[in-house]
């Protein structure tokens, strides 16, 4: 029969399934930070236990820290409180810990892949949303709670019900200057916020094909915004070519056997889904969010919505609430909304590549006297490589704050938080009410959006250049 890669990839790690239980499955890779190992690391004390396969498990810190100096106290007592627990649970239960200013520290879901620790075929789980980005890698990855986490620690299994399937087919290629940004709002503009709920998503067609492995992160970092359980796409020559040579990738014999195995992950033709959604590369056009919640997006050539918009009731009333909390007018051009704020990071663009993009539209330019923007690297490697590439220079010759790595503005966890009112142009993934701070704006945007939006002030499109 035909599967999907998801069927490869369940039944390749299902260790269960007695009828009338729900369905364990074996866990390759578990990721950790300071936020959701805290309660599963008391559970482990409290049990007597151990951690199964403390080989399996890596940590770093990222949602705390301060992004202005690695001194561990920096973003207050109680961010520094979780820090220290996590180095102490680390070291007392055996876990590979980047602790601050390590060379492999960073956003997890930006560490991992750059590691080589999320390779294809694995199962990977983290105590966070986002795990949904390794999905890029051909791997199943997907956020589990706290008490999961300890399931994990103490068995390295979960117990894990079977999701739906569903597949997003982008057909041909997309314009010159649009970004991996612009095509998963896009997908999520059109199928809501709840458009994949229960289902494991797989990208692909030739615009996901040609995409960087930064840009496929991107894509399925995203996929949990529209209620995905996970997101997938097939690996290729493309992942293979990321992979070679990283840190903990496969080495040598090894390494010519996993990618032969690798090669099998995918879909075999005729293989069925449960759901799929086909979209025109060619309509998909630079996408800014207007709203509070990440459908709430259109394009920057286009207007903010009225409620009258809207059929559905409840969308009608999300869009008047959206319009108020944004200060927002129904008809404004998206293009004269003006910003405050620029936020260059988080997990969903904090790449090299997001940089190099980023600073190509900064280059010998300045940043508006009305904005303050900073980039925050995702992980100190790709600080390094930044700097080696001069990039920081751009940046901080244009007036931008060039920060130490973390989830920094993405989320107000630390000490980068936006006050009551200010408006930010920002490449995360979240615009909820208060997400960046009490009372604070939030336009999602991609890197070259918000790079241009720090210069002049305002949502422009970006000139279409090459590194
Ligand atoms: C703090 C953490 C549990 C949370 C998540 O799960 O996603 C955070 O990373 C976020 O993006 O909101
Ligand atoms: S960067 Fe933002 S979305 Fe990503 S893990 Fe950190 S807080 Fe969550």
């Amino acid at each position: 029969m035909a599967t999907t890669l998801y069927d490869k990839l369940w039944q390749q790690h299902l260790v269960e399934h007695k009828e009338s239980e729900t369905p364990l499955i074996y866990v390759d890779r578990h990721l950790i930070h300071e936020v959701t190992s805290p309660q599963a690391f008391a559970g482990l004390k409290f049990n007597d236990r151990k951690l199964r396969h403390p080989e399996r498990t890596f940590a770093t810190m990222d949602h705390n820290v301060s992004t202005r100096s690695v001194e561990i106290n920096a973003a207050g007592d109680s961010a520094a409180n979780q820090l220290k627990i996590l180095e102490k649970n680390c070291i007392e239960f055996g876990v590979t810990l980047f602790n601050m200013g390590h060379k492999n520290q960073g956003i997890v879901h930006v560490t991992g892949p750059e590691l080589g620790l999320t390779l294809p075929g694995m199962v990977i789980v983290c105590g966070d949303s986002h795990t949904a980005t390794h999905g890029a890698f051909g791997a199943l990855a997907f956020g589990i709670g706290t008490s999961e986490v300890e399931h994990v620690f103490a068995t390295q299994t979960l117990r894990q019900n079977k999701a739906k399937s569903m597949k997003i087919e982008i057909k041909g290629k997309v314009a010159k200057g649009i970004s991996a940004k612009d095509i998963i709002l896009s997908i999520i503009g059109k199928t809501g916020c709840a458009g994949a709920t229960g289902h494991v998503v797989e990208y692909c067609g030739e615009a996901i094909e040609a995409l960087s492995m930064e840009q496929r992160m991107t894509i399925c970092n995203m996929s949990i915004e529209f209620g995905a359980k996970a997101g997938l796409i097939a690996p290729d020559q493309t992942t293979f070519q990321y992979l070679e040579g990283k840190e903990y990738s496969p080495q040598g014999d090894n390494w010519t056997k996993a990618v032969s195995d690798w090669q099998a992950l995918k879909t075999d033709d005729g293989a069925e889904f449960d759901k799929v959604l086909t979209m025109n590369a060619a309509d998909i056009k630079p996408q800014v969010t207007w709203g509070t919640s990440p459908d709430q997006v259109t394009s920057l050539d286009s207007t903010v919505p009225h409620p009258d918009d809207f059929e559905d009731a409840v969308e009608k009333e999300s869009c008047a609430n959206a319009l108020e909390y944004m200060g927002l007018k129904a008809g404004t051009k998206i293009s004269d909304i003006q910003i405050s704020h620029v936020f260059i990071g988080s997990c969903t663009n904090s790449r090299i590549e997001d940089l190099r993009a980023a600073a190509t539209q900064v280059k010998g330019q300045t940043v508006s006297s009305k904005v303050t923007a900073i980039v925050v690297p995702g992980s100190y490697r790709v600080k390094q490589q930044a700097e080696q590439e001069g990039l920081d220079k751009i940046f901080i010759n244009a007036g931008f704050e060039w920060r130490l790595p973390g989830c920094s503005m993405c989320l107000g966890m630390n000490d980068d938080i936006l006050k009551e009112g200010d408006r930010c142009a920002s490449t995360s993934n979240r615009n909820f009410e208060g997400r960046q701070g009490r009372g604070s704006r939030t336009h999602l945007v991609s890197p070259e959006l918000a790079a241009v939006a720090a210069i002049t002030g305002h949502f422009v499109e970006p000139a279409v250049l090459t590194v």
